[in-house]
């Protein structure tokens, strides 16, 4: 049997599969480049890349830069280090869910060759606090429908719409129309985060980018599926990773062909390829400088681009309170000022025994729970709790024992959530941050994945991408192409004019009009003032 293995496996080894062939084929193609490649930000869209590039470790040398002095990850966060025991799922202040409707997220299979441990957050308990009603199991499943169909006929009302609405305005104009706003699908349809968002887009509106399928979570926390990345595995190396050097400034050396990177702490080094992976907001407020300025399309996108802001609360209390068997608690709310605000609920009991909750906090309501203390998040967190519990039932969970929360909007090195189709934006802004700049600056991150944007998964599939077109000699071949087509270009013109001056009679006079013409800088000629220089002559 041994033998037989033996045999098979060396049998794999000598037939090469078509993409052995292609890299042999640029390999012949550049034999010579070795390149050195820096990727600025240690999220995952950072790392993904990396961990690409770093296949190819006879061509390319990698480093990973990070600004946080503790920790990479970016919007990955399982804050295991101020809770050292920690499983992991019960600290995850960023990403935690990963999409199960999205067509393209290869993290669920990422995870299993991991081998790490996921869950599913199943079971939903719809509160309508001030009605009095709960409800679950079946009753979703009408309320769900209902909200479906209120969500659907605005959506496809609104492309008649003479101007671009926002989910919530075309949703409003349903429900006013058709629907009674007081139904229960419709406290459910104004529970989606594109409702709570004032302004998200109804043209480029899409289920998965922030309203449904976050079912998928790592016990052991998001981290771990980074940590994997970093650490690489027997046949893979741990990735180089520097932390607490903050990128300053990105400058092109388009003469040498080289990229100088600068950093805060007055160090800096020369590249050939630099992978930004740091989030948009970074680059929007010019925490990095690019020298020369970005293109003009990339300024515009940058700034155009709507950032959401959101963050996570965690409370863990002395025991579980809260009805064991769902995995989410959805609070209505009746004034506009509450949308967003601790609305959504995941029971961490249910997937790792603690008895704690953690809920988000989106839109306008993120920046002023920034400014809050603990303490005064902590009563506004028991008090919607009460209202959504009863206050018998929630005294029975005792103290609150941990409270941890993110402050996405004001850390230094993400400022903001993530990106979203904000209404007036087009596809092509996320088009134009995936497209490199040549030859050596690539972008990556959340920011630059047109289908996926705002996600774990989207991010990850950038570094991807970015690592495949470095791997592949993007730029080289995109640079060649345009050498070529300019070539092409001088040959035609060349021989337009050998045409134009070699037929005729007046053969010589009208070269000599071309002469003259083509001293003077001029780029078009008329035949008058060719006449006019003639006789000039
Ligand atoms: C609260 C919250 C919940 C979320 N939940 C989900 C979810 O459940 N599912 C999902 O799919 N997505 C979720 N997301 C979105 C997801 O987290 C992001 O899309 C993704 O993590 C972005 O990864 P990235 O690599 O593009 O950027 P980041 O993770 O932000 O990485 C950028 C890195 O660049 C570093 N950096 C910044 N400036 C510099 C500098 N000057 N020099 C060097 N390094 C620098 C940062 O420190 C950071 O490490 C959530 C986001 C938030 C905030």
């Amino acid at each position: 049997d041994r033998g037989r293995k033996k045999e098979k496996t060396s049998e794999k080894s000598s037939v090469k599969t078509d993409s052995e062939k292609e890299d042999d084929g640029i390999k012949k193609a550049y034999p010579l480049l070795h390149k050195e490649v820096v990727v600025v930000g240690a999220g995952i869209a950072g790392l993904a890349a990396a961990r690409r590039i770093s296949k190819d470790r006879s061509n390319f040398t990698v480093t990973v830069y990070e600004a946080q002095k503790n920790r990479y990850g970016g919007r990955v966060w399982t804050d295991k280090l101020t809770n050292m025991k920690a499983k992991g799922v019960e600290v995850d202040l960023g990403s935690s869910a990963f999409n199960v409707i999205s067509k393209n997220n290869p993290l669920l299979e990422l995870a299993e060759d991991f081998e790490l441990k996921t869950s599913s957050i199943e079971g939903l308990q719809f509160i309508i606090p001030w009605e009095g009603k709960v409800y679950s199991g079946s009753d979703i499943q009408d309320i769900t429908k209902e909200a479906g169909q209120i969500l659907n006929q605005a959506l496809n009302e609104s492309k008649s719409w003479k101007f671009e609405p926002s989910v919530r305005e075309a949703v409003d104009k349903v429900l006013h129309d058709d629907f009674s706003s007081e139904s229960t699908g419709s406290h459910l349809v104004k529970c989606l985060p594109s409702y709570v968002i004032k302004d998200y887009s109804t043209r480029h509106y899409r289920p998965e980018l922030l309203d449904m399928g976050y079912e998928k979570v790592l016990l052991d926390g998001t981290g771990e599926l980074l940590d994997r990345l970093v650490s690489g595995s027997s046949e893979e190396p741990p990735l180089h990773l520097q932390l607490n050097k903050a990128v300053r400034q990105i400058k092109f050396d388009n003469s040498k062909g080289k990229v100088i990177i600068r950093f805060r702490d007055g160090s800096q080094r020369q590249t050939d390829v630099v992978v930004v992976a740091v989030p948009l907001s970074i680059i929007a407020s010019q925490d990095i400088m690019f020298e020369p300025d970005l293109p003009k399309n990339y300024q515009v996108a940058v700034s155009e681009m709507g950032v959401l802001t959101s963050n996570k609360l965690i409370l863990e209390f002395e025991s579980a309170f809260w009805p064991s068997d769902f995995g989410v608690f959805l609070r209505a709310v009746q004034e506009d000022q509450d949308r967003g605000y601790m609305q959504s609920w995941i029971n961490i009991h249910r997937l790792v025994g603690l008895p704690v909750l953690t809920t988000f906090v989106m839109g306008d309501s993120a920046i002023g729970f920034e400014k809050m203390t603990d303490d005064d998040i902590k009563q506004s967190a028991l008090d919607v709790l009460i209202e959504m519990f009863g206050k018998d039932t929630v005294s029975k969970g005792g103290d609150v024992v941990r409270l941890q929360r993110s402050q996405w909007v004001t850390e230094e090195f993400s400022k903001g959530s993530h990106t979203y189709s904000k209404v007036g934006t087009t596809p092509e802004l996320w088009e134009t941050l995936s497209e490199p700049l040549c030859p050596g600056v690539y972008f990556v991150g959340e920011h630059t994945s047109l289908g996926e944007h705002g996600t774990l998964h989207g991010a990850y599939n950038s570094g991807i991408r970015a690592g495949d077109q470095i791997l592949s000699r993007y730029c080289e071949k995109k640079m060649e192409e345009e050498e070529r087509r300019r070539e092409e270009a001088r040959r035609k013109e060349a021989e337009r004019k050998k045409k134009e001056n070699g037929g005729g009679a007046n053969a010589s006079e009208e070269r000599a009009t071309k002469e003259v013409s083509l001293e003077d800088d001029d780029d078009v000629v008329t035949e008058e003032e060719s006449d006019e220089r003639k006789d000039e002559l």
